[in-house]
Parts: C-alpha cells; sequence; structure tokens
C-alpha cells in the first residue's frame, strides 16, 4: 500500500505545480488502508479544511487509479506524536505544512523510537526566553546521564518544548547511533499502560522502557492524578535512573504547581535540573519567522516578519500557523507577500484577538488565583498573603494593558504612580530569581491571553 501512495502523490506532483504539491500534498501522512478506506494525517486543521475543499477529489481519483479499484480518502489531523508502533525505527515525516524544500529523507535510524528528526538544535532558534533551556538540553545532548539527570524542562503552551526535548535525542543518537532513544507523551506513555494492562502484556511494557538509554517524556502533567501512570512510571523512573540513563521531562507548569502529582515523582523532577522557556521577545519571533520562512520557500519581507510578530503573543505555534496561512495564500493567488495581503489575509482572526485586556480582569483573575477579595487587592492592607498578589496584578497590568503607572494606581484604590513603579521593580527583581514565582506570572499571563 505504502507503494500505492508514492505512486499516488507521483501523480499528484505532475498535475500540481511545485508550490502547491510542497504546500499542500508533501505534508499528509499516509496511515494505512482500512477496507476501502485510504487513511492520511495532515499537520493541522488549516490544511485539512483547504484539503478537503480543493484536493479531495484529485487525491481520491489519484489513488484509485493507481490501485485499480474505487477507494475512500479518509483526511485526519495528526495528534502531536507520530503513530508508529512502538518499538519502532523512526519514519515520521514532518509535521508542519511545507517541509523544506531541498531536503533530503533521514534514514530510519533502528535505535529512534517515535523522536521527530526535524527537530534539531540547527532549527532551534536561540533568544533570551530559551537560552537556559537550550543550554541545559545541549548539555545533556553532549553528556548524556552525567550533567544533570532529570532534566526538566517547562513552559506554556507553544513555546519549543517539544522541539527541544527532540533535538535533545535527536542529537544523542547522531552522536552515539548505538544508543536506544525514546519519545513519548505521557499521553501516549499511560494509553500504552492501559492497553498492556488490559491484554496482559505488563513485562513488555516495562522491559521495553527499561531498556532505552534515554527516555524523553513530553508533557507529563498530564500523568498528574492519573495513581497507576504515576506508579508505572515511578518504577520506569527509577529503573532508568539507577541505572544511569538519561531522562528528560516537558511540562507545561513547574514541578510543585503540577496539581495532582505524586510528591514522590515531584521530588524525583527537582533532582537534576529544571530550566524554563519564557515568552519570545519580538527579535526571537520574528528571527523564528525568517527561518521558517526559508525552510518552507516562503518569501516573508521584514515589515510582514513584524507584523506577524505583533500579533502573536508568544504561542510560536500559532505564528507559524500565521506564517503557512499567508504563504498559502501567496502561492494560491500567485500574488507577492505585502503588509496589506498580510492584514487582511489574518483580519478575522485578528480582529478577535486584539481587544485589549483591562486592569479589572487581571484583578479578577490573580484575585481568584490567590483565592483573596479583589477589595483586598485594592486596598491598603499590608499583610504578605495581600502584598504579593496585589503587586503581581500591578505587574501584569503594566505589562498586558497599555495603562500608564498613574491609571494603574488610580485602578488600585488610588495609588501613587511611584508604589506601582516599586510593585513592579520588586516583581521583575523576584521573578529573576525564583522559578516558581516566574512561572506562576506566566502562567496568569497564559490564562489571561486566552
Ligand atoms: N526557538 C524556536 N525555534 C524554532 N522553532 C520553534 C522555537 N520554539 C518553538 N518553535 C516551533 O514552534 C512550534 C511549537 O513548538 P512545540 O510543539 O515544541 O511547543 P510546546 O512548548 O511543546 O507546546 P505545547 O505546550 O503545546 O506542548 C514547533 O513547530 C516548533 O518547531
Amino acid at each position: 500500500m505504502e507503494k500505492i501512495w508514492q505512486k499516488t502523490l507521483d501523480s499528484l506532483k505532475q498535475s500540481l505545480t511545485p508550490q502547491h504539491f510542497a504546500t499542500w500534498i508533501k505534508p499528509i501522512r499516509f496511515i494505512g488502508v482500512h477496507n476501502d478506506v485510504v487513511e492520511l494525517e495532515v499537520p493541522n486543521r488549516f490544511v485539512l479544511d483547504w484539503l478537503k475543499k480543493h484536493y479531495y477529489g484529485t487525491i481520491q481519483e489519484c489513488w484509485s487509479n493507481t490501485a485499480g479499484a474505487a477507494y475512500k480518502i479518509s483526511l485526519t489531523v495528526a495528534s502531536k506524536t507520530a503513530k508508529e508502533p512502538v518499538p519502532a525505527a523512526e519514519t515520521s515525516p514532518p509535521a508542519t505544512p511545507a517541509p523544506k524544500p531541498k531536503q533530503e529523507k533521514t534514514p530510519p535510524r533502528a535505535n529512534a523510537y517515535n523522536l521527530n528528526s526535524r527537530y534539531t538544535f540547527e532549527t532551534f532558534v536561540l533568544g533570551s526566553s530559551n537560552q537556559f533551556a537550550s543550554a541545559a538540553a545541549t548539555a545533556v545532548a553532549n553528556n548524556p546521564a552525567t550533567t544533570y539527570n532529570p532534566l526538566f524542562i517547562y513552559g506554556g503552551v507553544g513555546l519549543g518544548k517539544t522541539h527541544l526535548v527532540n533535538a535533545v535525542g535527536n542529537a544523542i543518537l547522531k552522536k552515539n547511533p548505538e544508543m536506544k532513544v525514546c519519545y513519548y507523551t505521557s499521553e501516549k506513555f499511560m494509553n500504552e499502560l492501559i492497553n498492556s494492562l488490559r491484554y496482559a502484556k505488563m513485562d513488555e511494557f516495562r522491559t521495553k522502557f527499561r531498556s532505552m538509554d534515554v527516555l524523553l517524556i513530553d508533557d507529563v502533567q498530564f500523568i498528574a492524578g492519573k495513581e497507576r501512570t504515576q506508579e508505572e512510571f515511578f518504577h520506569t523512573f527509577n529503573a532508568l535512573y539507577d541505572s544511569h540513563k538519561q531522562i528528560v521531562v516537558t511540562s507545561d507548569k513547574f514541578p510543585k504547581e503540577i496539581p495532582g502529582l505524586e510528591e514522590r515523582l515531584r521530588s524525583r523532577f527537582e533532582w537534576g535540573l529544571i530550566a524554563d522557556i519564557q515568552a519570545p521577545d519580538m527579535e526571537t519571533k520574528q528571527a523564528i519567522l525568517k527561518m521558517k520562512a526559508e525552510q518552507n520557500g516562503i518569501d516573508l519581507p521584514k515589515e510582514v516578519a513584524l507584523f506577524l510578530a505583533s500579533a502573536v503573543s508568544s504561542n510560536i505555534r500559532e505564528l507559524e500557523g500565521y506564517l503557512v496561512r499567508i504563504g498559502a495564500y501567496a502561492s494560491l493567488t500567485a500574488t507577492p507577500i505585502t503588509l496589506s495581503m498580510a492584514q487582511e489575509v489574518l483580519k478575522d482572526i485578528l480582529v478577535e484577538k486584539r481587544r485589549e485586556l483591562t486592569v479589572e480582569e487581571i484583578q479578577k483573575l490573580v484575585a481568584t488565583h490567590y483565592s483573596i477579595k479583589i477589595s483586598d487587592l485594592k486596598s491598603a492592607k499590608r499583610m504578605k498573603a495581600l502584598v504579593l498578589p496585589r503587586q503581581i496584578a500591578m505587574y501584569l497590568s503594566r505589562q498586558l494593558t497599555s495603562c500608564s503607572y498613574p491609571e494603574i494606581g488610580e485602578r488600585f484604590g488610588g495609588k501613587d504612580h511611584s508604589t506601582i513603579i516599586h510593585a513592579i521593580k520588586k516583581i521583575e527583581k523576584a521573578m529573576d530569581e525564583d522559578y516558581q514565582l516566574r512561572s506562576v506570572i506566566n502562567n496568569l499571563k497564559k490564562e489571561l491571553s486566552i
């Protein structure tokens, strides 16, 4: 069946322009055929909708002609990880719509379990927001299981944790092809555990994970509250750690902040190094856009990169989505990318986002988070339990709204602007020194930007 798919691709290539083929067809992943249904996966919703609307019939026709019988096509959006049976040699194709134009196929790597070969250090753009995590990841990749074990990377949605953790795996494999490197999301780990329990295959399950030299577990927060999964993960962790194998874990939260995470796991996550990824600044966002545009063969003017970077607060996946959208539009309408074109293409999406946050919304969220009253937040009471939330709310108000210091002061019960400046300085300093506080504030920001 794989051969039929290859031939289908060949004939699609003949009938489409190279750019359309690269943008829409190349990212499709062939999953298999069940009865008369050809199952295909695509990287995101946008590509799915586009394919359904424009190319469904063509794909179906090409496949059916090649196979010599009528088939239906099923298109689904890929889950975050590749779906190869594990253990299996890695063959996963790109996960974003348009791959590098001249990308060479990577040969299958027998010891790569579920790793995404596209996520490497070479394609990871460095900025002050991810410098620390990237340096820690590089150190681990250079000396697995000697420097930082486990390495715990945390940060908000779409900030590059999956990319970085795969980069560690890919770099280790490149240097040590004999090492067995396994990438799993915690959800996949849990699903496999459930299946192993159901089919009495726990020995196999344990042997598989415990035979790895490097275990990379993404989004570990999802195992919180899942007793059996946590227990099994705990034993896997211990077995690997005791035999000096590298473990890298990612999460959207600092270990202490993951509700429902068992204490014994939490303390293990804190044994090694904890590194965070922050929201990227404007320069980093533009540098990432530049790299992604080059990878996708998109000619992106500087002013459009600036426009996109300022339209997205932090989520790089979202940034990429916008780039793909305008790249696709330019390609399909055969027009160059300009600022006015980008504004037009994204206008519906951005209208929603442009609405500015208010100080009141920030106060409400902070008060809820700390279980205090909004009136206390605005009061002059000096109790410790109120001072920190108040200063955080002031800091966020300055960061996320266009209010001036006096305006913020006004909304906090008529405080002087110097009080606001003092509060912001205190929080900035505390964030430099205190991971946990940084994580709390980032999570609040994340909630506010939804
Ligand atoms: N510094 C970077 N350089 C290049 N690409 C990046 C960078 N950071 C993130 N990306 C890209 O952004 C997209 C989203 O990143 P990724 O999936 O790693 O985020 P995440 O933090 O794991 O998100 P989630 O919280 O949803 O698990 C990926 O395509 C990734 O390649």
